[in-house]
This record gives C-alpha cells, sequence and structure tokens, in this order.
C-alpha cells in the first residue's frame, strides 16, 4: 500500500496553501475559494461515475483509475481548504474496522 503517497500529497497541499496561484493550480483553487473547489469535487465525481459505467461496457478500467485518482485530489484539496488531512479520513475508516457497514449505519444520529 502507497499510504506513504498520501502523506506527501497532503504535505504539498498545505505547501501549496502559500503559493502563488500563477505557478500552482492548488494555489489558484484555494485563491478562487471553497465553492470553485466543490464544483471541482462535483464535476470529478460525474466523470468518475461515468468512466465506471464505462470499464462495464469495455473492460478497460484505465480511465476509471485516472478519474478516481482526480475525484481523490480533489476532495484532498477540499480537505485542505478546510484544515484538514487525509488522517482525519483515515482515522474515521480505522475506527470502522470491526463494525459491520449495516451496525455503522444504525450507530448514526
Ligand atoms: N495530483 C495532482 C492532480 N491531479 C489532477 N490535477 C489537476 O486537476 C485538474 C483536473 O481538472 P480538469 O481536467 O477539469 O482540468 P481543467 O480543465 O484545467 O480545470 P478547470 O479549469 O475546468 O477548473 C488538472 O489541471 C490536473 O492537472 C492535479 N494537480 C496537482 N496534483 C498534485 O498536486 C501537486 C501540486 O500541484 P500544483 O499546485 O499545480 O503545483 C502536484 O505536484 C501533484 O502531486
Amino acid at each position: 500500500m502507497h499510504t506513504n503517497v498520501l502523506a506527501e500529497l497532503a504535505a504539498t497541499l498545505e505547501q501549496r496553501k502559500s503559493a502563488n496561484a500563477d505557478s500552482s493550480y492548488v494555489a489558484s483553487l484555494h485563491s478562487k475559494g471553497l465553492n470553485k473547489i466543490l464544483e471541482k469535487v462535483g464535476e470529478e465525481s460525474t466523470e468518475t461515475i461515468i468512466a465506471a459505467k464505462d470499464a462495464v461496457l469495455s473492460g478497460d478500467k484505465s480511465d476509471l483509475i485516472y478519474e478516481t485518482a482526480d475525484l481523490w485530489f480533489h476532495t484532498l484539496v477540499m480537505l485542505s481548504h478546510l484544515d484538514l488531512g487525509p488522517d482525519a479520513i483515515l482515522d474515521e475508516l480505522a475506527r470502522r474496522f470491526d463494525l459491520s457497514g449495516l451496525e455503522e449505519k444504525a450507530n448514526r444520529n
């Protein structure tokens, strides 16, 4: 598993919060604000769904991998914009390890 990739990317994203928007895509997203970042998350979610459907039809999963990477990346930018990192999400997933999905759902407020 490449868990260090997430940590390295999170460190880069943190650094880009104070970078120049003209030389950094991430800095340009931060400068445009949360609504633009959420727009990208929505766009990449849709593209991921379409790529998953296409993968079933074509048997080729390469676009699905590419679009999912775009989606994960933009959700990490969203989290970073709100001063959260991947650790918070990984901690939550780890907390759920011993819970079945149905049990976890029943425990939600
Ligand atoms: N992993 C990524 C990554 N994945 C996708 N993208 C960018 O996300 C965008 C994908 O959205 P689109 O295809 O819709 O692109 P677009 O048409 O340019 O976007 P819009 O103008 O429509 O908003 C592209 O510009 C991709 O280059 C990424 N940009 C950066 N990273 C990582 O973030 C680091 C910092 O990037 P910079 O801030 O650019 O230095 C990089 O070193 C990478 O590790």
